[in-house]
């Protein structure tokens, strides 16, 4: 499939004005996967998750993702907030759904594509961003978490990459936005032995920013966090980020479609659909026992 035309394909969702506050509809707006909320007194747009009942990330969510992305672009929010709307998950990750069994060729590069791109938005985004942990964030979740610029995170819950438990390898641009994040020897341990840290571990290591006990004193720390840059020009502020992070950009910028084929592979081998097939099959088994 063509990349172009399928960034083409994607549409910018429509939105409506409701008192104070502006919200987008969802692209898929029977399924309204991601709600928006942008405070118009203070400019900090809220993007909730909402796809139950564990936010894992399909390829129409990270369509909705990219055009909420857009849009806040043009509105130039003054900050966002990441969080979940979902009870005490931020993100289970990619959806297991698209990874098995044998995606078809077609669906699954486009959900790689996707995924991608809304990495490549929510890294370079131009505007200051907060993921707000409300909830697990292993593999995917902790990926949208540690592309933002400062964590906050409830008490209590796990995140991490669990990739290589999964079977899977997290690709380069994955490590790297880990690697921003973590000094290296805690980054390579996290990967390679794929364990889901609780809060208090993530934040003595430096994964997460803040812990907080709810969401009124997220959205405080988070306007604490915004105002740390009121006074220093936006253009100056977003140019100063994209060129810090512009190695780890590039990285994947000039590398997509390889990044796609390797993936594909690696997900159709058959060692690989095995693992990814039990560990599907022990997620639903859990809930029997
Ligand atoms: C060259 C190679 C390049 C490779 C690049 C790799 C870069 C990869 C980046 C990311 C990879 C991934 O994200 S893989 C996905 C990994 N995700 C997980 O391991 C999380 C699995 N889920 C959980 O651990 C738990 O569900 C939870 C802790 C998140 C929540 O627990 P809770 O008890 O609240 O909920 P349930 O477990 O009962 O789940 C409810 C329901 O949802 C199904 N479910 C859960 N997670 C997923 C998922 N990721 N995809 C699809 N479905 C999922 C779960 O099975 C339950 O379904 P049923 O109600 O039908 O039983």
């Amino acid at each position: 499939m063509n990349f172009s035309r399928l960034i083409k394909n994607c549409s910018i969702p429509s939105r409506w004005l409701l008192a104070n506050n502006i919200r987008y509809q969802s692209s898929s707006a029977a399924q309204n996967l991601i709600q928006v909320d942008i405070n118009e007194e203070t400019g900090v747009s809220v993007v909730s998750l909402n796809r139950k009942p564990v936010n894992s990330l399909s390829l129409e969510l990270f369509k909705d993702f990219c055009g909420v992305m857009d849009d806040l672009e043009r509105e130039k929010v003054r900050g966002m907030v990441l969080k979940s709307s979902c009870d005490n998950v931020f993100s289970s990750g990619l959806d297991i759904t698209e990874l098995y069994p044998n995606p078809s060729e077609e669906r699954f590069e486009a959900f790689w594509l996707w995924f991608q791109e809304s990495w490549l938005k929510l890294y370079a985004s131009s505007f200051p961003t907060v993921a707000f942990v409300n909830g697990h964030a292993p593999a995917g979740g902790c990926v949208f978490a540690i592309s933002c610029e400062y964590r906050l995170m409830l008490p209590y819950y796990k995140i991490g990459l669990n990739e290589a438990p999964v079977g899977i390898v997290a690709t380069e641009w994955v490590m790297n936005s880990l690697r921003a994040v973590l000094p290296g020897k805690n980054a390579e341990r996290l990967l390679t032995s794929g364990r889901l840290l609780d809060t208090q571990e993530a934040f003595d290591i430096g994964l997460i920013d803040q812990i907080v006990n709810n969401e009124e004193e997220a959205m405080a720390r988070s306007e604490e966090f915004f105002a740390t840059f009121d006074n220093v020009p936006k253009l100056a502020r977003a140019l100063t980020k994209q060129v810090y992070r512009k190695n780890d950009l590039n990285q994947l910028i000039k590398n997509r479609s390889s990044d796609a084929k390797q993936f594909l592979n690696h997900i159709l081998r058959p060692e690989t659909q095995k693992i990814i097939g039990s560990y599907f099959k022990s997620l639903k088994d859990r809930k029997k026992d």
